[in-house]
């Protein structure tokens, strides 16, 4: 199955309904805050509306009172009028201050819901999508959709509700200029229909190439080692350069189509307002028409176009919000595609792992495991040895389900592997990979991490336990023991160290299977016979696998396997191993 987020859509086929679904997805990630939107929008409409009656009140007063010259009355009606537009202004702010709320929230659940359901991917998804675009969508996507939410997204509802009520007034006063003065926002609409999708795109391709950017600098500074290193500094250099012109291309081009509504607009109001004085005060002419209606009718049109204007930079927020929550929305659609599955359980209760009839292709990829069969028996201990790309890894992976086979069954305890759910798995699998990733924390962060067992586990008791299984031993080689402080690129501290805090990792979990995948490489042959010592003491029924090229590392082993061009056969010796190594040497 394809992880790629850039490709997901396309495979799919959703790109034409892609509009509305994401519209309507956006909606159903609002009903947690159907009260305060509510809230917010009646004090909109308030505000709204007050705003609204300002113009007919204006009118009024000038055809009642300054026309007949009954000026006092002008005073009740400028009082009325100050109280509207105070009351307007106080509904107004209640509206921003809530929705300044549902926009922090909207981010704050969007920024868990990513990350949660980013905790929830398989394996393969982090290997199709790059770390730097997916940090850019968690971090700067849901900003601009939060921005949408406490910036715009009321004005944009307070706009079209004014624009409606100046419509409906417009035509309601007198409904031959009315439709005259609203012609030309057909056009408005038309153009807007047809250019937004081509703006959506542009703001698209803008957040794409941040998370370009994002995933650029992430690369150079994971690997600044390398870089500094091999002197690739100005090869970083240009390689930054060229994504930064792109994203300032890509920012320009997204620019200039959030920018275009704006003229447009103008153009149309203007020719809306000329429309309304050219017939107004040809109808005033024919008697069909009065000067404070017209005055009315004048306020009414701005109160349509005016908004109209705003309504452009609103919209172009729109299609940024639209746009970055297609890109959140792929992850938050994507599904874990190891699913469980129900299992009968196969009598026999020495095995501990079976293969039958494996095979295994990376997505778009080759077959790299062809037909394997295998049984791992329980207390036993396994030594898969094999020339480099021989498929070592990816049969341990197979093993600890990182990757489900394409074809052919795992089975765990006599039971599909796919039926026993990630927490009893990973309790009962213990796999120390060959680059061990270490957290930021100590030493017992990094140890304890994802232990249910001991997570609140005194120190004074951890050293007992470290007593007793033997990993003391490789403890006191870190200065301040437990408390050791590491961070998460593990500068600092040895490959060899690291690993070694891998292993304390594993050990301390009590697995019924664990998994060495070349995981002494870096350590010398004191400590290695050290943990030598320690698996030897780890229960009888544990079973080990261990993946190396060292062959001393595999002396002890009971069974070896020969893995090598996707193939794996039991070697009947080390002697047989060491043959058939020179073999595949000679042949590669
Ligand atoms: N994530 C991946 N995507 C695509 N192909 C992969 C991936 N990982 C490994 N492969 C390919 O699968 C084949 C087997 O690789 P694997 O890592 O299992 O070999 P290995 O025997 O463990 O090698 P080594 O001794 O170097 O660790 C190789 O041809 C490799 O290129």
């Amino acid at each position: 199955m394809s992880y790629n987020l850039d490709t997901l859509h396309e495979e799919k086929k959703e790109k034409k309904r892609l509009g509305f679904a994401s519209v309507k997805s956006l909606v159903a990630h609002m009903v947690e805050e159907k009260k305060i939107l509510l809230v917010a929008f009646v004090a909109m409409v308030i505000a709204a509306l007050l705003n609204l009656a300002g113009p007919i009140l204006i009118g009024y007063a000038v055809d009642n009172y300054i026309q007949t010259g009954k000026y006092h009355g002008l005073v009740i009606f400028g009082s009325i009028l100050l109280g509207t537009y105070i009351v307007a202004l106080v509904a107004g702010y209640l509206q921003t201050r809530l929705m300044g709320g549902v926009g922090q929230r909207m981010l704050y659940t969007l920024r868990n819901s990513v990350f949660e359901k980013l905790q929830d991917l398989p394996y393969d998804f982090f290997n199709q999508n790059k770390t730097g675009d997916l940090i850019s969508r968690i971090n700067n996507d849901t900003d601009k959709i939060n921005q949408f939410f406490s910036q715009s997204l009321m004005q944009f509802l307070r706009v079209i509700l004014i624009m409606v009520g100046a419509g409906i007034f417009l035509v309601s006063i007198f409904w031959k200029l009315g439709l005259a003065a609203l012609s030309p926002a057909i056009i408005i609409w038309i153009f807007t229909k047809l250019i937004s999708p081509w703006v959506k795109k542009k703001n698209a391709e803008s957040l794409k190439s941040v998370g370009n950017l994002s995933s650029e600098v992430q690369e150079s500074l994971n690997n600044f080692k390398v870089v500094v290193a091999f002197n690739r500094r100005d090869y970083f250099r240009q390689r930054f350069a060229f994504v930064n012109r792109k994203n300032y291309s890509a920012a320009v081009r997204a620019g200039i189509a959030n920018n275009i509504f704006l003229p447009v607009y103008t153009l149309f109001s203007n020719l809306g307002l000329m429309i309304v004085l050219t017939l107004g005060i040809y109808f005033i002419s024919v008697g069909e028409f009065t000067v404070g209606l017209l005055i009315s009718f004048v306020a009414y049109v701005n109160s349509f176009y005016n908004p109209l204007r705003q309504l452009a930079s609103l919209w172009a927020n729109f299609q940024t919000a639209l746009a970055a929550w297609d890109r959140i929305r792929r992850i938050l659609d994507l599904e874990n595609n190891l699913p469980r599955v129900g299992s009968k359980s196969v009598d026999d209760t020495a095995t501990l792992v079976s293969f039958r009839d494996v095979s295994f292709s990376y997505p778009n990829g080759n077959e790299v495991l062809h037909n394997i069969n295998f049984n791992l028996r329980k207390g036993k201990i396994y030594a898969f040895v094999g020339p480099t790309g021989g498929g070592k890894t990816t049969t341990a992976s197979l093993i600890s389900r990182l990757y489900d086979p394409t074809k052919g069954t795992v089975l765990l305890d006599g039971k599909d592997i796919r039926s026993f759910s990630a927490a009893e798995r990973v309790k009962r699998i213990g796999f120390i990979l060959q680059d061990p990733y270490l957290f930021s924390g100590t030493i017992r962060d990094n140890i304890l991490y994802g232990n249910e067992e001991y997570k609140n586990i005194r120190n004074k008791e951890l050293e007992k336990i470290f007593h007793d299984t033997g990993l003391e031993t490789l403890l006191q080689r870190f200065e301040r023991g437990l408390d050791t402080k590491v961070n998460d690129a593990g500068d600092g501290i040895s490959l060899g160290q690291k690993q070694l805090i891998a292993f304390m990792r594993a050990v301390l979990r009590k697995p019924d299977l664990l998994i060495l995948d070349e995981a002494t490489a870096n350590i010398d042959t004191v400590t290695e016979q050290l943990l030598d010592e320690i698996i030897r003491k780890l229960p009888t029924e544990t079973t080990k696998v261990i993946i190396a090229h060292r062959l001393n590392t595999i002396a002890n082993a009971d069974v070896i396997y020969f893995v090598n061009t996707g193939n794996v056969t039991r070697a009947g010796s080390l002697k047989d191993a060491v043959d058939m190594l020179m073999k595949g040497k000679m042949a590669s």
